[in-house]
C-alpha cells in the first residue's frame, strides 16, 4: 500500500518513519527488525548508499533501491563567521539545496538550526527565504542529516536544536516531528525535547495539533506585529489565521502542555515599532503565558527594511518588563555569512570563505 501510493510522488528512503519502513518491508516478505537494522545505518551510521549496509541482504537491498534512492547529504559549500558560526550549503538526493547552520556556544554547547522545507511559500517581506519561495518539503531523514552534518563538522554532540531555518516548520509537520522524534529518541540523537525549539509563523490548526504530541518542545511562534492590518502586510500568507485565532490557540496550547510560548518580534523601523504596536503587544501578552523575544531585523538582499536603534530596542525591552511581561532582546548569531535568522536562501557568498 504504501509503495503504491508514494511511487507516484518524488521518493527517498528518508521519507520513512519507522513503522511505515516495517510494513513496507513485510509487504516485502522481510522481517520487521530489519526496518530497526536500516534506521542504525541511516541515523547512527550515516550511510550514504545501499551498499554501506552490510547486515542487509542483497535482494532486500536492490527492492529497495529501485524505488528508494538516497544520499547522506553532500556539503556544497561551508562559510565559517568571525563568531565561529558555520553555514552549511547542502545538496540532497534530487539535487535540491538546503542551507542549515551550526552555533557553537562559550559553554561548549552546540545548536544547530535547522531546514524544514527547501524555501518557504509563506512570503513574510522581511526574510530571505520567503523571497525565495518554495522548492520542497524536506524529508523527515534531510531533516535529521542536518543536525549529523553539523556534529560530524564539529565533532562534537549536538545540544540544541531550533527548528529556524529555511521554511515553515508547521506547513511539513508530520516529517518536522517525526524528525524530532528521532532526534530526541535516546537509540539516535538524545536531544532533549526541552532543548528543541520549534518556530511557526502561526499556523494555528498545527499549534493546537503540537499541544497534543505530549512532547516538552519549546513553541516559538513569529508575531513581529499585534496589530492585524501591520502583520497582513509583512506576513501576507498567514491572513488566514488572524491574531485573534491565534491567540485563542496560544492559550489552548499553555493550557494542554502548561508551557510558556515564545513571541519572537523582529523591530522594523517605521514598521512595527511605534508607540502603538508596543501597546498592541502588550495587550496580546495579556494573560498568557509567554515570553517575548525582541529581535534586531538582520539584513537582507534587496530589501527595504532596516532595523531599528539601540536605544528602540532598550525602550520596547523596558516597557514590556515595566508591563510584567518577560522580554529579551535575541542575539543573532552569524549575520556576516548571512546565517543568522531570515537570511538562509540557498546562496553563498564567494569572497568572504
Ligand atoms: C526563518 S524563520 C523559520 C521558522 C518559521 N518559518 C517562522 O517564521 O517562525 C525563523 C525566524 O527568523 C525570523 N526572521 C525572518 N526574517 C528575519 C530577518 N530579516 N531578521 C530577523 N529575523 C528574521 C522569523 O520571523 C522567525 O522568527
Ligand atoms: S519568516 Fe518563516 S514563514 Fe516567513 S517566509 Fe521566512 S521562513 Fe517562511
Amino acid at each position: 500500500m504504501i509503495s503504491i501510493i508514494i511511487l507516484t510522488m518524488h521518493t527517498t528512503l528518508k521519507q520513512f518513519t519507522l513503522n511505515e519502513l516495517q510494513e513496507l518491508l513485510l509487504t516485502e516478505g522481510e522481517k520487521k527488525f530489519r526496518a530497526t537494522q536500516i534506521f542504525d545505518w541511516l541515523y547512527k551510521q550515516h550511510a550514504s548508499t545501499y551498499d554501506d549496509m552490510r547486515n542487509i541482504s542483497q535482494r532486500t537491498k536492490s527492492i529497495l533501491a529501485q524505488r528508494y534512492p538516497f544520499t547522506y547529504p553532500t556539503l556544497q559549500h561551508k562559510q565559517i563567521s568571525a563568531d565561529g558560526t558555520r553555514k552549511y550549503l547542502l545538496r540532497l538526493f534530487d539535487n535540491v539545496l538546503v542551507e542549515t547552520v551550526g552555533i557553537p556556544s562559550a559553554n561548549n554547547k552546540l545548536t544547530v538550526c535547522c531546514s524544514s522545507q527547501a524555501g518557504c511559500a509563506m512570503a513574510c517581506v522581511f526574510c530571505a527565504t520567503g523571497k525565495q519561495g518554495l522548492i520542497r518539503n524536506l524529508f523527515l531523514g534531510e531533516i535529521v542529516d542536518q543536525i549529523n552534518v553539523v556534529a560530524d563538522d564539529f565533532q562534537q554532540r549536538v545540544s540544541n536544536i531550533v527548528v529556524m531555518g529555511q521554511g515553515e516548520p508547521f506547513a511539513n509537520y508530520h516529517a518536522v516531528i517525526e524528525a524530532l522524534h528521532i532526534l530526541n529518541s535516546s537509540r539516535y540523537n538524545d536531544i532533549g525535547a526541552r532543548h528543541i525549539t520549534i518556530s511557526t509563523c502561526g499556523i494555528v490548526p498545527n499549534i493546537k495539533k503540537l499541544a497534543h504530541e505530549g512532547m516538552q518542545y519549546t513553541l516559538a511562534v513569529s508575531l513581529h506585529s499585534a496589530i492585524q492590518q501591520t502583520r497582513n502586510v509583512i506576513m501576507p500568507r498567514v491572513i488566514q489565521f488572524p491574531l485573534t485565532d491565534l491567540k485563542q490557540a496560544l492559550e489552548y496550547y499553555v493550557q494542554i502542555t502548561n508551557r510558556r510560548v515564545s513571541l519572537e518580534y523582529a523591530l522594523i523601523k517605521g514598521i512595527n515599532d511605534s508607540q502603538e504596536h508596543l501597546q498592541a503587544l502588550c495587550v496580546f501578552c495579556n494573560n498568557l503565558l509567554c515570553h517575548v523575544n525582541i529581535i534586531m531585523l538582520n539584513k537582507i538582499e534587496n530589501s527595504p527594511f532596516a532595523p531599528v536603534s539601540e536605544k528602540t530596542r532598550r525602550l520596547w525591552l523596558n516597557e514590556l518588563e515595566k508591563h510584567g511581561i518577560p522580554a529579551t532582546a535575541r542575539i543573532s548569531r552569524g549575520a556576516d555569512i548571512d546565517g543568522a535568522c531570515g537570511q538562509l536562501a540557498r546562496s553563498y557568498k564567494t569572497t568572504s570563505d
